[in-house]
């Protein structure tokens, strides 16, 4: 199984929890490539000493470079949590992104409960993965 690319984005109400769920799931996403937008991704580095890809800060961008890097396949899942309560600036910005995980059938999660269920499929995967076929 190929490194899985993922990418962590969480608005500044749920940047707590993920970066609590990247220190809980450590193990498994240094496994992974990492790429983040930029306040998110630079919070993971150091509070969870993961090595993270910081894109643009996702009003300035970010949610669209990681859309268009799913978009040319580059990306296996994404962990996206939004902030249901607070308008963005950029909304357009996060509609494109999760559209664009529609669109190409990406695993997209939006919020905490979602993220656990794929990050443990993906360790389950990746364990699988790791034991030779029997002869
Ligand atoms: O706004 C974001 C996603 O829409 C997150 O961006 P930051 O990680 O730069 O705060």
């Amino acid at each position: 199984m190929n490194m899985p690319r993922i990418a962590l984005i969480a608005h500044d109400h749920r940047k707590d929890i993920i970066v609590a769920l990247a220190r809980e799931f450590r193990p498994l996403l240094a496994q992974c490539r990492l790429c983040a937008t930029g306040t998110t991704g630079g919070r993971i580095a150091a509070e969870a000493s993961l090595d993270v890809e910081r894109l643009l800060c996702g009003p300035m961008g970010g949610d669209l470079q990681i859309g268009a890097r799913l978009a040319m396949g580059e990306i296996d899942i994404v962990i996206f949590l939004r902030d249901p309560m607070t308008p963005q600036p950029h909304e357009p910005d996060i509609n494109a992104l999760v559209r664009a995980c529609d669109v190409h059938d990406v695993p997209c999660a939006t919020n905490e409960s979602t993220a656990r269920l794929l990050l443990r499929q993906l360790a389950t995967d990746l364990q699988r993965a790791a034991i030779p076929p029997l002869p």
